[in-house]
């Protein structure tokens, strides 16, 4: 196996990329927030000032970081003081709350880093400026400022399968094949430059959630091409689908050639140079490309390698090689251009099955928890519990 870097030749390639088209999808927005001021208190009849209003953040289904900025064009959200207290209403009416719609999937973040908390549902909410308690005695009747500061909204897609592999592997071919997603596909590496999102829809009206997270290349782990950017969305998927070219990948013609075995153990190095626990999420293997010539052959040559990654990474030379394997919970092979229905079913029961045993794993794990809790309690209190 010959490995060798060619970062230096990744970044000259993916600098040429337009930025128009990058910005066309948004999953980092920043924006300042102020909570409404406290109203002024009475001191002479003991009156208190109403609250400011506060600023929340509430999970809603469907909508994005571009819609809130178009809501937004100034990226600042202001909001409502409190009343004062006067003498025909000793009690100031509070600065009422203002409601950002955030789509699901995000982590809120103050300005130093700190997170204010996480949507990952329907109607969550989140505080991210509390208004300015009113005036009183406590505070000498004068109303308390309210909250400010930018916070950042970050989105990590929720879908349950993310497929994963580098430039050109197919998969934006495969997701359009087995989902409802139209994504671009083209004969050159970084066609996809944005996440793509699809659902696929079982015969018994399941719905599995897939994304293409595009731009992983050798090197993202230094911030080579789109670098780690869109790794962060792999994070909340059930089940990593790694999508390799049965022939191997080659960045362009002055590029060191990776067989189809090197293109995964890359992979599998990128993985865990962004974050180890990666590792620990269900996957599965999908070999495209079986129609390219030796692709069967070469395929039956690396199912039985693959079962067992970390014997392969022995002959790897040390920087290259990672610490833990992937283990695949399938290992199929595909040609996703020629959109075989039996195929495709493989590839879509393959993932249903996979994510069903995690799930059913998962379940019976708490299960287990559950009755064990339960002994011990019995074991304390024994009869007496009831
Ligand atoms: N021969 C063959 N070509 C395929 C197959 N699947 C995809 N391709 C071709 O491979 C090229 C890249 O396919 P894409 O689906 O855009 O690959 P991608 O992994 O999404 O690429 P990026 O957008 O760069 O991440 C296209 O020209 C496809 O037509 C296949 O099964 N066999």
């Amino acid at each position: 196996m010959v490995f060798q870097t060619c970062i230096l030749c990744c970044n000259s390639i993916i600098k040429k990329t337009p930025k128009r088209t990058r910005r066309q999808f948004l999953d980092t927005l920043r924006i300042f927030v102020k909570g409404g001021s406290g109203g002024m208190g009475l001191p002479q009849y003991g009156g208190v000032g109403g609250n400011g209003g506060n600023i929340f953040a509430v999970g809603k289904e469907g909508i994005t970081l571009k819609e809130i900025v178009a809501r937004n064009v100034t990226k600042r959200i202001t909001a409502k003081n409190g009343g004062n207290a006067h003498s025909k209403c000793i009690l100031g009416s509070p600065g009422p709350d203002v409601v950002i719609d955030a789509p699901l999937g995000i982590t809120i973040l103050n300005e130093s880093g700190k997170k204010l908390g996480e949507i990952d549902k329907e109607g969550e909410k989140v505080l991210i400026a509390r208004g300015g308690v009113g005036g009183c005695k406590d505070n000498g009747f004068c109303g308390m400022k309210g909250e400010s500061g930018n916070v950042t909204f970050d989105l990590k897609l929720i879908a349950d399968v993310g497929l994963v592999g580098f430039p050109n592997a197919g998969k934006s071919t495969l997701l359009s094949a087995i989902s409802n997603a139209t994504p671009k596909i083209a004969p050159y590496p970084f066609t996809t430059l944005h996440p793509q999102l699809g659902t696929i829809l079982y015969p018994d009206q399941r719905v599995i959630t897939i994304a293409d997270l595009p731009g992983l290349v050798e090197g993202a782990h230094v911030n080579v091409g789109l670098g780690h950017r869109f790794l962060k969305h792999i994070e909340r998927t059930s089940l990593l689908a790694l999508v390799v070219d049965v022939g191997g990948f080659r960045l362009g013609q002055k590029y060191k050639s990776r067989t189809c075995l090197e293109t995964i153990i890359l992979l599998n190095k990128e993985l865990e140079l962004y974050r180890e626990e990666l590792l620990g999420i269900p996957s599965i293997l999908i070999v495209n490309k079986l129609d390219k010539k030796r692709g069967t052959e070469i395929f039956k040559e690396l199912e039985p390698i693959v079962e067992d990654l970390q014997v392969v990474f022995e002959e790897v030379p040390e920087e290259f090689r990672p610490y833990r394997a992937l283990s695949f919970k399938r290992v199929i092979g595909i040609s996703a251009k020629k959109k075989n229905v039996e195929e495709l079913d493989n590839v879509k029961n393959a993932i249903r099955e996979v994510l069903d045993a995690d799930i059913e794993a998962a379940a019976a794990e708490k299960e287990i928890k559950l009755i064990k809790e339960m002994e011990s309690k019995l074991r304390e209190y024994g009869p007496n519990m009831i």
